[in-house]
């Protein structure tokens, strides 16, 4: 018994002007990367045993690039989801890089149990890129299926191919495999932009 969400990948997203300027911003910015914190309980921890990786919490002009490229995309995201149109309140968004070891354990990204009052994160969409050659192994995306839930589904591994946008819903469990890097070198990293459309 396991039924996986449903989810879909955009290939090919940015032009590549766009993606050269993101891949500059990203790499002038490295030294304002900092460690990646979780969600516990209402407040945010940084718990490098579930979750591993740089994150930059101000991609500035890069919010605008994405915040048209998903409204764009809506149509087509909510129909592969298989979710009815909301009104998107509020887009969130964060840069990652992920290095030599980096990871983040099985997690879901919305806190359903609390309700707050304040709008909450329906759809994860996370895009990709990197530097070519590629030189980091690893760091799939794998979501999993829900095990009480009727069906055959297998967890499904996604490659984190540059210039590539996963979307996926955001109670949906989800992983990312432990990434090896020879180089210390932080232009060779994982890079993704993370954002969250919330209802
Ligand atoms: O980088 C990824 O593939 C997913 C990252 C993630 O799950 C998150 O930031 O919540
Ligand atoms: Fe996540």
């Amino acid at each position: 018994m396991a039924k996986l969400f449903a989810y879909h990948q955009f290939e090919n997203v940015l032009d590549q002007g766009t993606l050269a300027e993101l891949v500059d911003f990203t790499l002038t910015n490295e030294a304002n990367y900092t460690l990646s914190n979780v969600a516990r309980v209402g407040e945010k921890v940084i718990d490098t045993t579930s979750r591993y990786s740089l994150t930059l919490l101000k991609p500035s002009k890069f919010k605008h690039v994405f915040i048209e490229k998903l409204t764009a995309l809506s149509d087509d995201i909510f129909y592969h989801l298989n979710m009815s149109r909301f009104k998107i309140s509020k887009f969130e968004f964060q840069l990652s890089a992920h290095g030599n070891g980096a990871f983040f354990k099985q997690h879901i990204d919305t806190i359903s149990h609390q309700s707050t009052g304040k709008s909450s994160r329906v759809i994860s969409a996370v895009f990709y890129y990197h530097l070519t050659p590629k030189e980091f192994e690893g760091g799939e995306l794998v979501l999993y299926p829900l095990p009480f839930l009727p069906g055959d589904d297998q967890p499904v591994v996604i490659n984190p191919m540059n210039n590539k946008l996963v979307v996926f819903p955001s109670v949906a469990p989800h992983e990312v495999l432990p990434v090896t890097l020879q180089k210390s070198d932080f232009s060779k990293y994982r890079f993704s932009v993370n954002c969250w459309l919330h209802k």
